[in-house]
């Protein structure tokens, strides 16, 4: 049986101030660090170690694990980033308040756009000055596979190929791995460890900075799922994470 402890980056600035994020690049908020030295201690206390740690290429996610692996005095392991742990790309809207864009287009088109699996958001023109192919981050990339705009089925698609060639295998090598990531990369990951369908998905919200533990077989196929620290609070905290569409 292989453990894999997956972990939404803690509250970011953005989150803060209810605003589309997607591939932009901002800050976590002071309680976002606390969140993430939190599941730092949970992680501690519970008794995991691990080897090795993929996260995305943005710095939320990055500081988060970082935060994560320093509560632990584990800072010394490997740390693999990558754009393809990223969140999913928001498009036109990043940078709209969630709420007001609810007011404006309606709660229902709001949810289309967060939570549908295959409608994308407005798209970003490759002239844009939010577009991916104009940050450095992304230069050694051929432009063709940066997104302006991805729904989670995109997601899902550029995510797979670094599941596949690069986290799988150092599980099966018998690695304790940490994924740091965000709120709609690690939908896609959950989608395709429990294979949920296109509906499940849509209800399903992953709060920030509480580690989610995944007990798989050799197959990597889940036999027990389970988010460590208080039940009750981290209930609530999914809930609100769906209710950032509404219009308030
Ligand atoms: O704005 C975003 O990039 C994501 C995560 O914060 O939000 P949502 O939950 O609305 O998909």
């Amino acid at each position: 049986m292989y453990k894999l402890v997956l972990i939404r980056h803690g509250e970011s600035q953005w989150n803060k101030e209810n605003k589309f994020t997607g591939w932009t690049d901002v800050d976590l908020s002071e309680k976002g660090v606390e969140e993430a030295k939190e599941g730092g201690k949970v992680l501690k206390e519970e008794g995991f170690k691990f080897d090795i740690a993929y996260t995305s290429v943005l710095k939320r996610a990055i500081k988060t694990l970082n935060n994560v692996l320093e509560e632990m005095d584990l800072l010394w392991i490997p740390v693999y980033k990558s754009w393809r742990l990223n969140e999913r790309h928001y498009g036109a809207l990043q940078g709209l308040n969630k709420a007001e864009t609810a007011k404006k287009h309606g709660e229902e088109q709001v949810k289309i756009w967060r939570r549908s699996y295959d409608i994308r958001p407005p798209v970003l023109e490759l002239n844009d000055e939010r577009h991916p192919a104009l940050d450095p981050k992304y230069s050694a990339l051929d432009t063709k596979m940066l997104p302006g705009a991805e729904c989670l089925k995109d997601t899902v698609e550029r995510f797979l190929p670094f599941w596949n060639d690069t986290i799988a295998p150092s599980i099966k090598e018998g690695k304790k791995v940490i994924i740091a990531a965000h709120g709609n990369s690690l939908r896609a990951l959950v989608k395709y460890l429990d294979n949920m369908s296109d509906e499940e998905i849509i209800s399903l919200n992953i709060p920030t900075g509480t580690p989610l533990v995944y007990e798989l077989d050799e197959n990597l196929n889940p036999i027990k799922k389970y988010y460590l620290g208080d039940q009750e609070k981290i209930k609530k905290a999914m809930e609100s994470v769906a209710n950032q569409g509404k219009a308030k």
